[in-house]
């Protein structure tokens, strides 16, 4: 980079400085090419550039998405949202997107554009890129080009240019700043992200990578059908580990937690991840394992997720048919050893307990499933989920809540208007194995709370006369069947 400021005076003589340099450079170019071979040639540009550059007194600080190819680079982060408070009015394009119920706006430069800022009297500059890498083919990749925005092969950085004398100050003191106030402006107006596994580039050249959405997903604690103790319990866990980042340090433990949230479809569970998410201001990353061929690539997804924030595995029984420890010791000492290694069981605890627990703080592992009874013992044992959940039928409790929700309608006000219909509901519910999401669904279907709760009580009604028919049924068959078993040891 050369800086004309510096060897030359007016404006006017500057331009004709850099016209010069301009004209001499290509004509420079044009006579080397035609006289001489290209490693002579490639030698002479070098030192020609390098005789100018040295006059250069500007740095340039260049910010890359991400770090090593994998882990999202913080500085960038911050720098990204920072920028977004300084733009000023000689930035002509901008790229705005916003999550509806928050009022939250979020402006992000445009690729090329340049922003000025000022620390402590000294002038910096700026830039933002964006520059779509040319697939390699699968060879060395460029480790800072990675995809976190839906884009395919980008490459993503900012490029901040002061005076070089600043190093010290810029470095120590200005960097720190930005992160700080990126923090702070986080904290206030947080938007939360959702990661999901990203589409592999170029096959599998590429590997895989984490894609973001603004998570806007409503549910929080207060919207949640769960005993109240159920929830003071889970409430006051978070709040625990959200303050012990001493008491971790101390003992020597990784700042993480994990929950294990189990029970029958719609009950919640999903439901629950949302409102935990919101509850820390936490941002939620989705792993389908299904999706994930082998340990290298849950290495790099891991190592890619950023300070607090919400590791999610939804069905853990069947999103991948995980070997057991034994089961994967034995293949790969078998025929097929030389195979690409596959995703294991043991793969998945040791990232979680090893690798993952020595970079990155304040991080939540959740883990949901439909079939706890199916699950290996050793990610039931203690200490591998610290919490486990049980999320079940909709209660008399959870009904209540749900109907504040929905329809509007207080605990009071359900005891004064509707308490012929309570008691009947009452009654019904305990016992059912009706869902939250079945209520809820009864909810949907009219805005009068008259016509919902009858329809509730029909619905509840139903669902237990064919409950008693098909245990009658059970109870029938049972009966014939040792009635059967009986015969057949006496006709013996
Ligand atoms: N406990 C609950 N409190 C409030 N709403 C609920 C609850 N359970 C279910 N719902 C409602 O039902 C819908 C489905 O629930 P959710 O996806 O959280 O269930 P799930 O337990 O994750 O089900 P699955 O096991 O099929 O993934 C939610 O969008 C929500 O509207
Ligand atoms: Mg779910």
């Amino acid at each position: 980079m050369i800086s004309v400021t510096e060897m030359m005076g007016s404006p006017s003589s500057l331009f004709s400085a850099y016209a010069s340099i301009m004209a001499s450079t290509m004509l420079f170019r044009s006579i080397l090419n035609d006289l001489l071979p290209k490693p002579v040639r490639s030698f002479l540009v070098n030192v020609f550039h390098r005789l100018f550059k040295c006059k250069t007194n500007k740095l340039t600080l260049v910010i890359d998405e991400f770090y090593n190819g994998i882990a999202r680079n913080q500085i960038f982060d911050a720098v990204e949202v920072y920028l977004s408070t300084r733009i000023g009015p000689n930035v002509d394009r901008l790229k705005i997107d916003n999550c509806s119920n928050k009022k939250v706006i979020s402006i992000r430069l445009e690729k090329n554009e340049k922003v000025t800022d000022a620390y402590q009297g000294i002038e910096l500059d700026w830039k933002f890129l964006s520059v779509e890498q040319e697939s390699n083919g699968g060879q060395q990749r460029d480790m800072s080009t990675r995809s976190a925005s839906g884009g395919g092969n980008t490459r993503r950085s900012f490029e901040l240019s002061f005076q070089k004398r600043h190093k010290e100050i810029i470095l120590t003191s200005y960097v720190p700043f930005i992160q700080e106030r990126a923090k702070e402006m986080k904290k206030k107006e947080r938007v939360l992200k959702m990661y999901t596994l990203g589409g592999l580039r170029n096959g599998r050249s590429y590997g895989v990578s984490w894609d973001a959405i603004n998570l806007d997903h409503p549910s929080t604690f207060a919207t949640l059908a769960m005993e109240a103790e159920q929830k003071t319990a889970v409430i006051a866990d978070l709040d625990r580990f959200l303050t012990r980042k001493e008491f971790y340090k101390r003992v020597g433990r990784a700042w993480k937690r994990g929950y294990l949230l189990y029970g029958p479809p719609g009950t919640g569970k999903s439901s629950l991840v949302a409102a935990m998410a919101n509850y820390l201001k936490f941002d939620v990353y989705d792993l389908q394992l299904s999706n994930v061929a082998a340990d290298s690539d849950l290495r790099d997804l891991l190592v890619g997720i950023g300070n607090r924030s919400i590791l999610v595995i939804e069905d853990i029984d069947c999103s991948i048919d995980l070997p057991d420890r034994q089961r994967a010791g034995k293949e790969s000492s078998g025929k097929n050893s030389n195979t690409r290694p596959q995703l294991t069981l043991s793969g998945l605890l040791n990232f979680i307990d090893g690798l993952w627990s020595t970079c990155g703080d304040q991080r939540v592992i959740i883990f949901t499933t439909n079939h706890v009874e199916k699950l290996d013992q050793a990610l039931l044992r203690p200490g591998r989920m610290d919490m486990h959940i049980h999320m079940s039928y909709c209660s008399f409790h959870g009904f209540k809540i749900l109907a504040e929700n929905y329809l509007g309608i207080s605990e009071a006000d359900l005891v004064r208007c509707h308490a012929g219909v309570l008691a009947e509901i009452e009654s019904l519910i305990a016992g059912s194995e009706v869902t939250p999401a079945e209520v809820a669904e009864e909810f949907m279907k009219s805005e009068d709370p008259h016509v919902t709760l009858d329809g509730l009580v029909k619905f509840l009604s139903n669902r237990k006369t064919k409950t008693k028919k098909t245990e009658e049924n059970g109870g029938m068959v049972r009966a014939k069947e040792s009635e059967m078993a009986n015969k057949s040891t006496e006709d013996m």
